[in-house]
């Protein structure tokens, strides 16, 4: 494969990441919902630190890292989808 093909791999791997990005991005506004009638804090400690130990688990040894780099950001981005839907 060459340059042209790697790149067309990229594109639509990154073509599925957008999706589920933006679906899960969904679904975290859907709990920020739930969490809005039970006045529940956006930030769940014990939750994101099961999250990044399952992440830690799922990834490749020489990915775990990287892995982990990726889901601190989404969880940032999580809680500030949240926090912008229920205004606070
Ligand atoms: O599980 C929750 O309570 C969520 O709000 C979702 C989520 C996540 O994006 O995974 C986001 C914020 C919380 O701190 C924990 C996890």
């Amino acid at each position: 494969m060459g340059l042209t093909e790697y790149r067309e791999e990229i594109d639509a791997i990154d073509r599925q990441i957008v999706e589920l990005f933006q679906q899960r991005m969904r679904v975290a506004g859907d709990i920020a919902r739930c969490k809005q009638e039970t006045g529940a804090p956006v930030l769940d400690r014990d939750r994101e630190t099961e999250k990044m130990r399952q992440i830690g688990e799922l990834a490749d040894e020489n990915m775990a890292q990287y892995c982990k780099m990726l889901y601190n950001k989404i969880l940032e981005m999580s809680r500030d989808y949240q926090r912008r839907l229920l205004d606070r």
